[in-house]
């Protein structure tokens, strides 16, 4: 599983790497210099012949160590380097520093902050091949000064001046660690508290980051500044560091989801057993609103369907069940009219999961099912629950209901519906990022699973699912799988569907939210563009049939 750490984890790691004698901070450096040099010639082959020119940006801390190691490498190569500074020699870290008397032995270094750039110096700053982001990585702590050189970099100017210089290639831009300016932690742009910065962040070509990825590379706008994300193993993974790391109270890990092939019991739940029958394989009951509203409760249920749930049933209003019946075939009817029809409905102890929400209406009724699925009018048996669209906002208007949410629930909001829900933490997540760590889309997850007591699932291309004892995982749609066609009216239904199916099928809430919003992004992925969501529950055959289940 690939864990995503925050800058204070990285910082334990390396600590407890230095500790225990297994390795020193130079030599890190040096691995992690020679990794992103490894990085830039495995992305532009090209680049290994002949000798090119490239311009390094450092910063006061260890990334601008980085910075250096690079430069002498490259220049070791044969390249032509030219070094700018941001910060004070004396002032660096010992590991930097020995890294910049290393480069002072072999070329000259330019303050960055100076005012005397020339057209001259620009001409040839656009001109360069490479360019190398080593003014700040996890140390950043505030917003980047905007710098003149980096600030052309920042602006995109230098893509956009081509022309003026009339160069056909725009330099490749490499960030090391993260594009300086970006919260490691959260993947947001550390701005003034008025919301100052650059009009439009900048992103490089390709980033190169260490270890393991950090949680801001995969989170809100991480992903757009990153561009293309290349881990480096700088020799961090010795047993012996893994075992003082697992008890380290900074180890409440984020991960990202994972292919079911990655995951024994996730593939031995997918895979059907022989001999069994359709209640073996659970029976999810989706509740549908008024005749008119019914398509999304239908998308969902035909995702429960396709995801392999055994038997699925959409409960409608009678009025309704016409319009339910002349648009579904394997997907069995019921009329259920109120909460107290509801209670009825789930007597039948073999209905494993329902999911209500997508389409349902806000009124009385719905409010009554609400209450109905939740236990909350004093049935017996309190069902899993998929509470989706809808059923949130009842949820965030009463407090009652709110109050009744439990352990087998799964909340899945979008921005909107996440805002109405948890006010409070919406509001964290939406002042302007001035200090890093800054407040995440993981840490507001984290906090919302908590105080409803169940696992939330926060939507977007970077989905954050979270359960109540701290368990986070990131299902991103980023980087080599984004899949931009997925925003696309009704497919957070058939998520909704997804997640009910698999919940039937065994697994628990906290599974079958990593597992549905992961085969769903493979399912966008296998359909491609012009996607609508009624394809995603018709790519599941092929996205089960590649995995083998
Ligand atoms: N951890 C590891 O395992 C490994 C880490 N490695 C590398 O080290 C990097 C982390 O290095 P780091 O901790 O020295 O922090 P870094 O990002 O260089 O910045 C800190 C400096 O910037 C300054 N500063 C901050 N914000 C500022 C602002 N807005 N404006 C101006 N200044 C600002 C800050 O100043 P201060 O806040 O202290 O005044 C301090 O001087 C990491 O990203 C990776 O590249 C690798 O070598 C391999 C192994
Ligand atoms: N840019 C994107 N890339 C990938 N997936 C996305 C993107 N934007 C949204 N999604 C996903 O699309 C779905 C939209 O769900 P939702 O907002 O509930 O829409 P609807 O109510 O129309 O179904 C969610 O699963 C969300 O994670
Ligand atoms: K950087």
């Amino acid at each position: 599983m690939t864990e995503l750490l925050t800058s204070a984890q990285m910082r334990a790691i390396e600590a407890a790497a230095i500790a225990s004698g297994q390795v020193t901070g130079l030599e890190l450096m040096e691995r992690a210099g020679r990794g992103v040099v490894e990085a830039i010639f495995a992305e532009w082959p090209e680049l290994r012949a002949g000798s090119f020119r490239a311009v390094v940006l450092c910063g006061p801390g260890n990334n601008g160590g980085d910075g250096f190691v690079v430069a002498r490498l490259l220049k070791e190569w044969g390249w032509e380097v030219e070094v700018f500074l941001y910060g004070d020699p004396e002032r660096m870290p010992p590991d930097a520093r020995v890294n910049y008397e290393r480069w002072v032995g072999m070329g000259e270094v330019r303050d960055i902050s100076a005012k005397d750039f020339s057209r001259d110096d620009f001409d040839r700053f656009w001109q360069a091949d490479l360019v190398v982001d080593a003014l700040f990585g996890i140390g950043l702590a505030r917003p980047a000064p905007l710098l003149e050189p980096h600030n052309y970099v920042l602006h995109r100017l230098f893509n956009d001046s081509l022309w003026w210089v009339g160069k056909q290639d725009p330099a490749k831009i490499v960030a090391i660690d993260q594009p300086s300016g970006m919260c490691a932690d959260s993947g947001r742009e550390l701005r003034d508290a008025n919301g100052e910065g650059p009009d439009e962040p900048y992103a490089a070509y390709l980033t190169v980051t260490f270890h393991r990825p950090k949680v801001g590379h995969f989170l809100e706008d991480g992903p757009r500044f990153c561009t293309k994300l290349k881990v480096v193993d700088i020799g961090l993974a010795g047993s012996k560091f893994e075992d003082c790391v697992t008890s380290h109270p900074l180890r409440n890990g984020t991960y990202l989801t994972r292919s079911p092939e990655a995951d024994f019991e996730a593939m031995q739940r997918l895979r059907r057993a022989e001999g069994g029958h359709k209640y073996t394989h659970g029976h999810a009951f989706i509740l549908s609103g008024p005749s008119g509203r019914g398509g999304a409760a239908r998308l969902a249920a035909r995702g429960a369907l396709r995801v392999g749930a055994g038997l699925v049933t959409v409960g409608c209003p009678a009025e309704a069940l016409v319009e339910n019946a002349a648009r579904l075939d394997a997907v069995m009817l019921r009329v259920v009219e109120d909460g107290a029809a509801l209670d009825a409905v789930l007597e039948d102890g073999r209905i494993g999961v329902v999911c209500l929400g997508p389409g349902l209406g806000t009124g009385a009724r719905e409010a009554g099912l609400v209450a109905a699925a939740l236990g909350a009018r004093g049935a017996e048996r309190a069902a899993s629950l998929v509470l989706d669209a809808d059923a949130l906002t009842i949820l965030s208007r009463e407090a009652g209901l709110f109050g009744a949410l439990h352990g087998r629930c799964v909340l899945t909001p979008h921005g909107g519906e996440f805002a109405r829900l948890f006010p409070d933490i919406a509001e964290k997540l939406a002042v302007p990022a001035t200090k890093g760590p800054a407040y995440s889309k993981v840490d507001a997850t984290r906090e919302a699973a908590a105080r409803a007591g169940c696992v939330v699932l926060f939507k977007g291309a970077d989905t954050v699912i979270a359960a109540p004892d701290g368990r986070c995982a990131v299902n991103s749609a980023h980087y080599e799988r984004a899949a931009p066609w997925l925003a696309t009216a009704g497919s957070g239904d058939v998520l909704a569907g997804f997640i009910a199916g698999l919940m039937a099928r065994g697994f628990s809430p906290f599974d079958a939210a990593c597992t549905g919003a992961w085969l769903h992004v493979e399912c966008a992925r296998e359909f491609g563009p012009g996607l609508i969501a009624e394809d995603l529950p018709e790519m599941l055959p092929a996205v089960f049939r590649r995995l083998g289940v």
